[in-house]
């Protein structure tokens, strides 16, 4: 059952800068979403796209001496952008959640398990200590750790890395929050550890009706596990749609070129398809024009847009530029 109709999140116009030799530079630019409640929302980008810096300013933790945020970011009717370190100390780990990609450094290495999640729960409930530790074993046992009273003894690093994720969403989910980002939260895991943790992300989606955002590199992790997708590219969002539309239906070349790269099963003997060049640096984001066009030089000029906005596709998807209309890929166009 929904908690509440209203969206969970709306971020609008949202950007985000770092202070780099006394400039600003933008990581984020013009950021527009929207999270509904209940949803599993990824979003996707190759390293350096901006994916941690939306993160890291929804949750209020970047450095405010190297960093400025403008634009609008409002959670459960509260203003994020605005909100101080006290207002995010009432909400984080209450309401807001964050799962990090490296647990060993995001758990204390001194503190028994048991410690590390009850922390969070003595700070916001009013649970008695018998309580709350009851109330870990069985959040260990929900996470899938087999023996929770013997991993509730242990310190992180007596832990396998899947393990220590399991942990790391355990405490997540102890105050049953309303949105957890997930950032990366499978990438230091093998590939079999990784399908569980995705599956454990889902049904913890489920069963609380809680909101997920998961912050992922890897489209191909996507498919089974969201329920809409946002590409980022160069601090900006070039498309968003159901998962449905976006790997059914993909429009904007920086979506299509990411999904040509995740590898195939049925298809070992072809080559991996790379999208040539890199991410721009901060320093050398382009003013105009599209950011991802020097990456596809074979496509004209004319195809793109001075200024890209998004456009709107219906059915909730939308794609920036205008140069999705005429894109191909180069070696298509050889062949
Ligand atoms: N504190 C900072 N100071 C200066 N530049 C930063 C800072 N944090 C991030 N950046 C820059 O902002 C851009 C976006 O980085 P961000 O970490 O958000 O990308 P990402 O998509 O999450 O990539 P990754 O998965 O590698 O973390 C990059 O160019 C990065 O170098």
């Amino acid at each position: 059952m929904k908690k509440t109709q209203a969206p969970l999140l709306v971020t609008k116009h949202l950007k985000t800068s770092f202070k780099i030799n006394d400039h600003y530079y933008q990581a984020l630019d013009d950021v527009n979403l929207t999270v509904n409640p209940g949803e599993f929302l990824a979003i996707v980008g190759e390293s350096g796209c901006g994916k941690s810096t939306f993160a890291n300013t929804i949750m209020g933790l970047l450095d405010e001496h190297d960093s400025k945020v403008s634009g609008s970011a409002v959670f459960e009717g509260q203003e994020l952008t605005k909100l101080t370190e006290t207002g995010y100390d009432e909400i984080r780990g209450l309401k807001l959640s964050m799962i990090f990609q490296d647990p060993l450094s995001a758990l204390n290495p001194l503190k028994r398990i048991a410690n590390q999640i009850d922390e969070v729960m003595a700070y916001h409930t009013d649970l008695s200590k018998t309580e709350r530790y009851q109330r870990v074993l069985k959040l260990l046992a929900e996470v899938g750790i087999h023996d929770p009273k013997r991993t509730a003894r242990q310190f992180p690093h007596q832990l396998s890395g899947g393990m220590r994720q399991r942990v790391m969403i355990a405490m997540a989910v102890a105050c049953k929050p309303d949105l957890i980002i997930a950032d990366e939260p499978t990438t230091a895991l093998d590939v079999t550890i990784q399908a569980q943790i995705l599956d454990l992300l889902r049904r913890v989606q489920q069963e609380n009706h809680t909101s997920i955002i998961l912050i992922t590199h890897d489209l191909g992790v996507v498919a089974e596990t969201a329920d809409r997708v946002a590409v980022m590219y160069a601090g900006q969002i070039v498309e968003s749609g159901s998962v449905q539309q976006i790997f059914k239906e993909p429009q904007h070349p920086y979506t299509r070129s990411l999904l040509r790269s995740i590898p195939q099963i049925d298809n070992a003997t072809d080559d991996l398809y790379v999208i040539q060049g890199n991410v721009p640096s901060l320093q050398k984001m382009p003013a105009t024009g599209d950011r991802f066009a020097p990456r596809i030089p074979w496509i004209p000029a004319s195809a793109h847009e001075d200024l890209p906005v998004m456009h709107d596709l219906g059915d909730g998807h939308q794609v920036r530029c205008t140069c999705y209309r005429q894109f191909y890929f180069k070696e298509d166009q050889r062949a």
